[in-house]
Parts: structure tokens; sequence; C-alpha cells
């Protein structure tokens, strides 16, 4: 059986992004960027005051100097006058500084009577003074591609004149149940049917995560309707089944992918949960066989599915799978040949280590304890037994 490092690099190989398209600033939030991006104009584009007060001529100041006000400007309403010595201009937060002047002195160190000003001190040349350009140049690469886009990316976009980004495609995930026994959650018959659990855990995984996730009917255990199912996921970027995928009689999803064109790149794998995982390719679009059991689904969805949603999206994905350090709450015995993924519990010591404790009950179908659980610790395969309180591997889950 293939490891499962060997197993994800094989998944993310050959996955490259969906092309791209252009969204406005205000729906660009979550996506990745697939252009550098440059600012239209310089921020601020002109100088402007960081204060309330008067543009003067540092020169001119000093503590009992009289200046004369020559004009007011606003922010957004410029002076066309130009401060000559023994002259300043009234301006606010944000106006432009007006020619001649070098500094702003609050009106707070000030005495206003009419058209005149006494100063109560001097300033420096560019006090409260914002140059030109002192946030980024026009010119300047402000996003680049490859980098997802959050709220502050979004603002700095804005402050360079942006009005569209140009960014890849959300891909289209198809998510494929299959089984004679799996109802939609509120049917009621038949009275020993399993509702579809896996299927809505999963797009809620992969929407949160920037895919288009599609919920495609339930596929029944037989050739027939399995291979209708099959002939209605041309348009999309990923299809990811679950159940089917192990060696039992109705496990029909691999030899039903096999007759309509799948090119296999493995099937099984040395994990738990998870063993029954199958890549491969049908017409060119990647396809992952998950496990029925819905807790193995969901972990290799953290396994494989989203780096894979990452690559297809055009985001970094790091080489390897990303865990942190964290110590062992309870003794654990020596580990098979499969990577295990333990559901554990979260907790900080005093001195704010954290503490991966793994529930007694490790069920592949257990979704309340996988609720439950803060974290998955990740046990290489043949690992020792290892005692309470020893470092180990932990994905936090989401
Ligand atoms: N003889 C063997 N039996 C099994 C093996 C094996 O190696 N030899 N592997 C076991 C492992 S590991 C797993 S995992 C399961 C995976 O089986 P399948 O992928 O074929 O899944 P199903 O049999 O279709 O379903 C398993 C289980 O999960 C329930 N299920 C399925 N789909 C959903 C869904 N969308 N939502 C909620 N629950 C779902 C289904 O009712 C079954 O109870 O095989 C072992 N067997
Ligand atoms: O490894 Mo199977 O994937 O849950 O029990």
């Amino acid at each position: 059986m293939l490891d499962v490092a060997t197993a994800r690099a094989r998944i993310l190989e050959n996955l490259l992004p969906c092309g791209q398209e252009t969204v406005a600033l205000s729906a660009a939030c979550g996506r990745i960027l697939a252009q550098d991006v440059q600012a239209r104009r310089a921020n601020p584009p002109v100088c402007v005051s960081a204060m309330d007060g008067y543009a003067v001529r540092a020169a001119d100041t000093r503590p009992g100097a009289v200046l004369r006000i020559i004009d007011e400007a606003p922010a957004g309403r410029p002076s066309a006058r130009t401060v000559a010595a023994g002259d300043c201009i009234r301006l606010f937060t944000g106006s432009q500084i007006p020619a001649g002047a070098d500094a702003v002195i609050i009106q707070e160190n000030t005495q206003r009577t009419d058209q005149q000003v006494l100063l109560t001190q001097a300033v420096t040349a560019g006090q409260f003074v914002r140059p030109q350009g002192q946030d980024f140049a026009q010119g300047a690469v402000l996003l680049s591609a490859g980098s997802r886009l959050g709220p502050r990316d979004i603002g700095l976009a804005a402050a360079g004149g942006l009005v569209w980004l140009p960014v890849f495609r959300r891909p289209r995930v198809g998510i494929l149940a299959t089984g004679d026994e799996i109802l939609l959650p509120g049917d009621t018959a038949p009275p020993d049917g399993i509702f579809n659990s896996a299927s809505f855990m999963l797009a809620a995984l992969l929407g949160q995560n920037g895919a288009d996730s599609i919920v495609l009917p339930v596929a029944r255990d037989n050739a027939t309707s399995l291979s209708s199912a099959f002939a209605h996921t041309r348009d999309l970027n990923m299809l990811i089944t679950i159940g089917g995928a192990s060696v039992g009689a109705y496990d029909l999803v691999r030899p039903t992918l096999e007759k309509a064109g799948l090119v296999q790149n493995f099937w099984k794998i040395a994990m738990r949960p998870g063993k029954p995982l199958m890549s491969g390719t049908l017409n060119g679009m990647p396809v992952l066989g998950l496990p029925g059991n819905p807790v193995a689904a969901l972990v290799c969805s953290l396994v494989f599915v989203l780096p894979a949603l990452r690559k297809l999206m055009g985001a970094c994905v790091a080489d390897t799978l990303e865990t942190q350090t964290a110590l062992l709450g309870a003794d654990v015995p020596e580990n098979d040949q499969r990577q295990d993924f333990l559901r554990a519990t979260l907790q900080t010591t005093a001195d704010g280590l954290p503490v991966a404790t793994p529930f007694e009950q490790q069920g592949s179908a257990q979704l309340n304890i996988l609720a439950k659980s803060q974290a998955l610790i990740v046990r290489p395969p043949r690992a020792p037994a290892q005692k309470a309180g020893t470092p180990c591997q932990i994905m936090p889950l989401p």
C-alpha cells in the first residue's frame, strides 16, 4: 500500500489552476490573485496634511510669530494660492499642502484673531506633512500573484485605484455520495437508511475553502446509476466520490469509473482512517474516491482534497503535510503499518504547551466524536508505544 506522503504528492503533481477571471473588488475577498497588481496612482497622490491646522513655511515659525491667513483649503478643495514669507493657509486633515508651504502647525499651538494667527511654537520642515507616495508609489506592486485576498488586501487594492482584480476561477467540485442505504437528511424511509452526512460535511468544508461545491444526487450501488451519475460530471474541475470504494460486492465506484474511461493513479493507501482512497482522472478531470465512512471521508478531505483544491485555485501548497507539535495527553499503543490520524481534544498546560488527548473510541463512522475533537494526532507507520507527555504531531481541525 502507498504511504500517505507519496499518495499526496501523486494527487498534486499534475493539477493545474482552473483559469482566470476578473472580479469586482467587492467580490474578491477570499479569492486567489492570478496576476501581480500595481497601484494606478500613488498614496497619497499629493502631499497632504496629517492634522487640522495651518500650512506654513517652517522658517517663519517661532513662538510669538504672527502669520497672515491668505486662504482656507478643506480636504478635496486645494488652494490655488502660494504661501509666501509671513503667510499661512488654513487647512485640515487630508488637505493638500499648498505651494510654498513645507510644514503644518496644529491649531492647538496657535491663537487665531480674524485673518491672522499667532504661533505659540516653532515647527520643523516636514512636520505633519504626509509626503506624496509615502504609503506607495504609482506602479508599485501592491499584491502578488498567488496570494489569497483578505480584507486588508482589498483595502490596499482600493487605495491603489483598482476596480477589478484578476483572480483564479473558483474550482467546481462535484460531491457524489453512493450507496443504496443513503438518504437525504429528513427522509424517513427506509427505516434502516443512513442519512447522507458526508456530502454535506464536505460541501461545507470545500465551500469554506474557496470551492463551488455541488452536491450531486446520490448514486445507487449499481453500474447503471453510477454511470449515469458520471455522465453528468463533464463540467466539473474535480469529482469527489464517497463510498463504494472498498472491496465488497457492491463497491462498484472504481470498476464503473474504469468503464467510463478512468485512468487510475492509485487505489488503497497505508492510512487510518482512509485506507480505500482512490485517485485517478476521468477525461482529464481529477477524481478522488473517498471511503464511505464519514470520518474517513473528512480526514481524507483534509489531507488530500483541500491541498488539491488549493492547487486548482492557483494557491501555493506546501510539499508536505503541515503539522504542529503537541504533547500526548494519554498513553498510545504501538502503531501498525498505517499512518494514523487519531481524533483528539486539545488543552493547554500552565506553560502554554498544547496537549492532545486521543478519544478512546476511534470508529471511522463516529461523527459525534469527530465533532467534539479539536485536532488529529498524526502517528507515523510503526510508531512505538508512547507515554503521555511525549511530543507528537497534530493537525488542528477546522
Ligand atoms: N473486507 C474488507 N472490508 C472493508 C475494508 C477492507 O479493507 N476489507 N475496508 C474498510 C474500510 S477501512 C473502510 S473506510 C470502509 C470503506 O468502505 P466503502 O468506501 O466501500 O464505503 P461503503 O461501504 O459504501 O460505506 C461505508 C460506511 O459508510 C456509510 N456511508 C457511506 N456513504 C455515506 C454518506 N454519504 N454519509 C454517511 N455515511 C455514509 C455506509 O452506510 C457504511 O456504513 O470499508 C471497510 N470495509
Ligand atoms: O480506514 Mo477506514 O477508512 O475508516 O476505517
